[in-house]
């Protein structure tokens, strides 16, 4: 598979102008990406869960140009205009240009909403790149329609990938892999799989409770903190980490051991962290109240015997996750013992998803 592919031909439509929406959910990576080589390919396989709840809605409008121009493009979040969007945008476009030609055609109005609060670690980009990328595919099947879902999917998260690395993830469900690897068949640097092997009943409607530790900007972005794995002194030892820890997680997911599972994403959390703690410059984006829930998971866990585990992602907020069938009682410790510790009090429910859908746009 190579990016040559996705490298349109003539198209054989001429579009004016028109309207697509699609909701494109964030995922949470069990097994996680940190830090890329050139043009956006992972140095080593991440996994994730896909969200549900958390999801960005995304309108694209377009009309066609008199003459080709540099792009045209106006970005606004929950109806108000936001420039400061418009920098990650303007560099996905320009990555993508060779494979969505009609780019520069076209002037663009981007209306778009998150479920929740975006660059704060909760995968904001993943939704809202994976949104844009799936808009930019439904005016390119327009120009183009003969084109099948399962290339129109492929592409979609090629590009996503090209907007933010994580979002190549969020096309599809439930469980998606990124980076080519040895235990996943069919996996790529350049868009997310399907993971395609037996999954234990204990996974079905997983649950993952978001606790809003910190709903304020972080400080240091993840594209920043990817950059700062080159020269990384545990580098090596971390990107060959993850390929054994996605090896380890195969007979997990099919056993439906929770205990070796939450121990597996217990480690890859910190050990993401870790890798922060010792970049050169380093940076802590955990919060002491971060600690203090981790701290209260691990009491809770030892006293009940539930199978309840945490992740992080590159932010202060921590996703709780545990089974379905244990909900009740986590739930009620969440409320009682840990919301305390977030922002306002406030945390998201929320569980594995299926991927990104078309909304159908009314006129009327
Ligand atoms: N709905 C959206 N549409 C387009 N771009 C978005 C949208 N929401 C967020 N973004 C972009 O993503 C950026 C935030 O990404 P960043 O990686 O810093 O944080 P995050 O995605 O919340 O966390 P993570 O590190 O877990 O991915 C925003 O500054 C903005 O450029
Ligand atoms: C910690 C992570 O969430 C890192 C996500 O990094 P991004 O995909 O947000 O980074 P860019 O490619 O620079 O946009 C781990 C993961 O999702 O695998």
């Amino acid at each position: 598979m190579t990016e040559q592919q996705f490298i349109p031909q003539v198209y054989s439509k001429d579009i004016t102008e028109g309207t697509v929406s699609w909701e494109s959910p964030s995922n949470i990576a069990l097994i996680k990406y940190w830090g890329k080589k050139k043009d956006q390919i992972p140095e080593n396989p991440s996994i994730s869960f896909t969200l549900n709840a958390c999801k960005t809605t995304t309108v694209l409008s377009y009309s066609k140009k008199e003459t080709t121009s540099d792009f045209d493009f106006k970005v606004y979040l929950d109806g108000e205009h936001k420039p400061d969007f418009q920098p990650k945008i303007k560099t996905f476009f320009e990555r993508v240009l060779v494979y969505l030609p009609f780019l520069k055609d076209y002037t663009f109005k981007i209306e778009t909403s998150n479920t929740f609060p975006h660059s704060s670690g909760i995968a904001s980009s993943a939704s809202g790149m994976s949104a844009l990328a799936l808009c930019l595919m439904s005016l390119e099947q327009q120009l183009q329609p003969e084109m099948t879902t399962a290339f129109f999917n492929q592409k979609a998260s090629f590009l996503s990938r090209l907007g933010s690395g994580s979002a190549c993830r969020s096309i599809e469900g439930d469980l998606i892999v990124w980076g080519e690897n040895e235990t996943v068949e069919g996996s790529s640097d350049l868009f997310g799989v399907k993971y395609p092997y037996a999954v234990h009943e204990n996974f079905k409607n997983y649950q993952d409770t978001i606790l809003l530790v910190d709903k304020g900007e972080k400080q240091v972005s993840s594209t920043v903190g990817h950059n700062l794995m080159h020269g990384h002194p545990f580098a090596a030892q971390r990107f060959a980490q993850a390929h054994e820890n996605l090896a380890s997680l195969k007979p997990i997911l099919e056993s439906g051991d929770l205990d070796a599972f939450i121990a597996l994403i217990e480690s890859e959390a910190l050990t993401l962290h870790a890798m922060m703690m010792t970049s050169m410059p380093y940076f802590i984006l955990m919060k002491p109240n971060t600690l203090e829930v981790i701290n209260k998971i691990w009491s809770f866990r030892k006293e009940t015997g539930l199978h309840i585990g945490f992740t992080l992602d590159a932010g202060a907020n921590v996703h709780v996750l545990y089974p379905k069938s244990q909900a009740e009682v986590i739930l009620k410790f969440i409320k009682t013992e840990l919301a305390s510790h977030c922002q306002n009090g406030q945390f998201i429910s929320d569980e594995i998803g299926f991927g990104a859908n078309q909304l159908i746009i009314s006129n009327g």
